[in-house]
């Protein structure tokens, strides 16, 4: 799809607005990206044109910033969701990669809500196993990872640090190009790494963000917008927070049609309001692995997968309404 025809048909009181793309946000103003590729601080005008990186924007020009005056529709929207408060990662996304590493040893629950929040979004994800160099860690993470390669989670081994095809960053590439990816991982599993060998200009890039959304202030920006290629066509999101991740906005009773494992033995249960967690005719419990050292059958739900669908189950089902 080429980007140039995706502008939206202005209506005539909209003709003199610009259309742009948010690539950095920072509380009420955020940094937008024109065709040409130059950016500009904008404003949110009123709280309905709030933005998250990744929106089509049209906005008009006040001096040398800019005022937001509509968003365009959300094509999908990637959130978590706890009890206080709703943090948007980003709007607009081909595909979201996990990257997690052999070292630290990774939460297994933190992956799964990361999935199921990609799942109730509509959006694909790619998991990305780092360190290969690590070679026992690696090993015992490969085989933590196994459910979620029998669900059809594509998983890919890599080596942020080594050079060229060792690194597995040819076929990260492919799975990247021509979309738009945001990166997900928790801390020391090698983001950065991943930014800077494929944005060789990110911590430049970053810094410029920085000062231009701070205005000098010690801050990061949380989530930013890179290009990949000069031809604009492959961007790559990155954003902290991984840790804590809600799903608050998701219902208990949706929870299994989120996450594959589970959702492939849906609608056989003798209740058709079954929890799958103690129901007798239940269809999903009989697949829930009991012989841990046994290989999972490809419509097995492992005991790790099982559990946490159990402890998400009761987190969700106990959340306050408001
Ligand atoms: N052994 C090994 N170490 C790696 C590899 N890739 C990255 N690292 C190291 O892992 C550490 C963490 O990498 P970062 O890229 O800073 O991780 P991050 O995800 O950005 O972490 P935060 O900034 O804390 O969010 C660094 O010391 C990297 O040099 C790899 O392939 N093998
Ligand atoms: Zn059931």
């Amino acid at each position: 799809m080429s980007r140039a025809t995706r502008r939206a048909p202005s209506p005539v009181a909209t003709t003199s607005l610009e259309s742009g793309l948010v690539v950095a946000a920072y509380g009420r103003h955020c940094l937008v990206e024109s065709a040409d590729g130059q950016r500009r601080i904008c404003h949110p005008r009123g709280k309905k044109n709030e933005v998250v990186v990744g929106d089509r924007v049209r906005w008009q020009p006040s001096g040398d910033e800019g005022s937001i005056e509509q968003v365009e529709p959300r094509r999908n929207l990637f959130y978590r969701q706890d009890e206080v408060r709703t943090k948007s990662f980003a709007a607009n996304l081909d595909r979201v990669l996990v990257l997690v590493a052999a070292d630290p040893e990774f939460s297994e629950s933190q992956l799964a809500r990361a999935l199921v929040a990609a799942e109730a979004a509509g959006i694909d994800v790619v998991i990305g196993l780092n360190k290969r160099d690590l070679e026992t860690a690696f090993a015992r993470a490969w085989n933590r990872l196994a459910p979620y390669r029998a669900m059809g989670c594509e998983v890919l081994p890599l080596q942020l640090r080594a050079p060229g095809d060792e690194s597995g960053l040819p076929a990260l590439n492919e799975r990247l190009h021509g979309h738009t990816t945001l990166v997900l991982g928790p801390s020391g599993a090698g983001k950065s790494t991943l930014v800077n060998r494929l944005v060789p200009h990110a911590r430049a890039e970053t810094g410029e963000i920085s000062r231009a959304l701070n205005s000098g202030k010690h801050t990061t920006t949380s989530t930013t917008w890179y290009w990949t290629d000069g031809e604009r066509h492959t961007a790559l999101i990155d954003s902290p927070g991984f840790q804590e991740f809600g799903l608050h906005h998701i219902d208990a009773m949706d929870l299994a049609r989120l996450m594959p494992d589970l959702h492939q033995h849906l609608g056989a249960c003798r209740f058709h309001n079954c929890t799958h967690r103690h129901e007798p005719g239940c269809a999903v419990i009989p697949h829930v692995q009991t012989d841990p050292a046994a290989a999972l059958p490809a419509t097995g739900i492992s005991a790790s997968r099982y559990r946490i669908y159990g402890e998400l189950f009761d987190e969700l089902a106990a959340k306050r309404s408001y």
